[in-house]
């Protein structure tokens, strides 16, 4: 498989521009496609996309558009960054503008509300491409930090490793490092349990409770992840990895997480709803996917205890101070 001559990628939020910055400093011709078109307006005229990156000067590589058709055109890979209960919806319009032989990149985390799917189940049922040209990157990738250029790691998974390799190549940077792994099902599991975890710690901020506290639930929270994983058929070692481990630990430590954010506005005592006006649009993609994956791991006979807590609190109305003693005051087990 050849190095691609141009990429696309669908989606100008925080993570969709700060990828294709990646890409295009990577050396590629990237086509970013943001549905505003006053954004790729901004992006084209002014090299910024201020209300998501503020401050970050985006490269020449880079253009911008808001027609979708002319985003894919001859592309080889097609980066789909959008929010995760979107993702079907946006890619039923794109499926037929997509060139015939594209490799489909999903940067989302999260798990489909209405099916219970993965984010690449979602892209192979709804792009009609088989699962080895469906690639996903995860790991510990704040999008601000990485705007900034500052250094970090990523996986870029895919079944057939070849594709891997190339995609990785693709955006491989002076301040971004990925590595290749072919298990889809634990790096999607990882980067979409890793939000509902992070709403967790946040949580535990917001009631004042410390790092012992938070590295309790990361821990915990890592154990019935892999729990779930394994369950659906991930390799238990892809949890130690940088999008598993990796990612919890930046999520739910940084002040910069969507997800770690909004969970300390409900600890503080804030409503779902005003967490969510808080939040200005951004996803913070644990709300909804704490339900979901609650519901895949009783499907599969999981115990998920934060999960299951998580999605109380913001879905039934559970305070988080009972929350945190419910958790606590659970029967005592080994480790
Ligand atoms: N921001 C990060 O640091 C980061 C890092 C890694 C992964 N991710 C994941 O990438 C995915 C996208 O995140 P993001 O940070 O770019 O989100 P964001 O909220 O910053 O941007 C979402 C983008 O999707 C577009 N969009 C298209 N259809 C939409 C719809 N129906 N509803 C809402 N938005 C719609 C929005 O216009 C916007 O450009 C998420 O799954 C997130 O978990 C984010
Ligand atoms: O801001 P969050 O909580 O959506 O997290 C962003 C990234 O997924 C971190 O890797």
């Amino acid at each position: 498989m050849a190095q691609p001559e141009r990429i696309a990628v669908l989606g100008a939020g925080s993570w969709g521009t700060t990828f294709a910055k990646v890409l295009a400093d990577a050396g590629n011709d990237v086509c970013l496609w943001a549905r505003r078109p006053q954004v790729a307006a901004e992006i084209n005229e002014t090299r910024r996309n201020d209300s998501y990156l503020p401050g970050i000067t985006l490269p020449e590589r880079l253009r911008a558009t808001d027609d979708a058709a002319e985003a894919v055109h001859a592309a080889e890979f097609a980066v789909l960054a959008v929010p995760s209960q979107t993702l079907r919806e946006n890619l039923a319009g794109w499926q037929p503008l997509l060139p015939q032989d594209v490799t489909l990149v999903s940067l989302a985390k999260g798990v489909e509300l209405s099916t219970l799917k993965r984010m690449s189940q979602v892209i192979g049922e709804v792009a009609d491409v088989p699962v080895e040209r469906v690639a996903v990157v995860s790991g510990p990738n704040l999008a601000k930090e990485i705007a900034a250029g500052q250094p970090t790691a990523t996986v870029v998974a895919c079944s057939d490793e070849e594709r891997a390799v190339v995609l990785q190549k693709a955006c491989f940077t002076r301040y971004f490092r990925p590595y290749t792994n072919t298990d889809l099902v634990g790096i999607e599991i990882s980067g979409a349990c890793k939000n509902v975890i992070a709403l967790a710690c946040g949580i535990a901020a917001g009631l004042g409770f410390g790092h012992n506290t938070m590295s309790s639930l990361i821990t915990r929270g890592l154990a019935e992840t892999t729990r779930l994983g394994v369950a659906l058929g991930a390799d238990p070692m892809t949890f130690a990895g940088l999008a598993g481990l990796g990612d919890l630990v930046a999520t739910c430590a940084s002040p910069l997480s969507r997800n770690r954010t909004f969970g300390e506005r409900l600890g503080r005592g804030e409503t779902v709803a005003q967490a969510q006006e808080a939040a200005h649009g951004q996803v913070s993609e644990g709300v909804k996917s704490c339900s979901s994956i609650r519901q895949l791991a009783a499907r599969h006979g999981v115990e998920m205890p934060i999960t299951d807590v998580v999605h109380r609190v913001c879905h039934e109305g559970l305070e988080p101070g009972p929350a945190a003693a419910e958790l606590l005051g659970r029967e005592r087990k080994a480790e």
